[in-house]
């Protein structure tokens, strides 16, 4: 692939194995969740998240999404417990989104996509760094939560407000004292699998702890997410045409 990847028909997900071959490989994310087939495990613990809002460093678009980054050179914010041994330490969070609200999630739930999804990403303090961390099979270990479409999410909107500071691809702006915990479902019963990176470079080190319980976004917050300044699971996204901009529109107001 002589160019970078993203999610046009150039360089999509069916083209990233011609410079990512490990896209092929046993443990690749996303999947899809058959909760009829997934099996209980008694071993399991309940998870255990501890974030520091101070830890809150910066909001960035990093032209596939956009992320928000923690300081971790402490144990601060971390996931413990769970389907996990040891410290994971918090990285960053982000989402992935549609062009319409019947898709966007990368995970799905017996052939459900859901509009958008959350991914905390936390590495393994028993390695040095994420860097480290996130080539090494117990590496990683993203906690990923469903968003469907309902109430306004007062959380989520302070994220749609610092939109304007990040318009461009590269942008980043300071966003401090946010708690990632105000994200996350009043329960949090998941399913758990090992798994991948769902974007280059796919690495195999992800422990997938995914929420069964999802969190609200209204149609107006995803209408702002799909603004043509930030881009959706599908590349930057643009209104080709005037009356896609007027449906979309009017799919608010009906
Ligand atoms: C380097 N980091 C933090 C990441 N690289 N790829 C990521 C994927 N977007 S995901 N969805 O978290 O596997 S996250
Ligand atoms: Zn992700």
């Amino acid at each position: 692939m002589s160019h970078a990847w993203g999610y046009a028909a150039n360089n999509g997900p069916d083209k990233w194995a011609d410079s990512f071959p490990i896209a092929n490989g046993p443990r690749q994310s996303p999947i899809d969740i058959v909760p009829g087939e997934a099996s209980y495990d008694a071993e399991l613990k309940p998870l255990v998240l501890k974030y520091d809002p101070s830890t809150c460093l910066e909001i960035l678009n990093n032209g596939h999404s956009f992320q928000v980054t923690f300081v971790d050179d402490t144990d601060s914010s971390t996931l413990k417990d769970g389907p996990i041994s040891g410290t994971y330490r918090l990285k960053q969070f982000h989402f992935h989104w549609g062009a319409s609200d019947d898709k966007g999630s990368e995970h799905t739930v017996a052939g459900t996509k859901y509009p958008a999804e959350l991914h905390l990403v936390h590495w393994n303090t028993k390695y040095e760094s994420f860097g480290k961390a996130a080539s090494q099979p117990d590496g990683l270990a993203v906690v990923g939560v469903f968003l469907k479409i309902g109430a306004k999410n007062a959380s989520l909107q302070k994220l749609i407000d610092a939109f304007e500071s990040i318009k461009t691809k590269g942008r980043q702006s300071s966003f401090a004292n946010f708690n990632p915990a105000t994200l996350l479902p009043g329960c949090l019963d998941y399913w758990t699998y090992d798994g991948s990176l769902t974007t280059p470079p796919l690495l195999e080190s992800v422990t997938w702890i995914v929420c069964k319980e999802p969190i609200s976004i209204s149609s107006e917050q995803v209408f702002l997410l799909r603004e043509p300044v930030l881009p959706y699971q599908g590349d930057w996204l643009c209104y080709h045409t005037l009356e896609q901009l007027c449906v979309q529109i009017l799919s608010l107001l009906l």
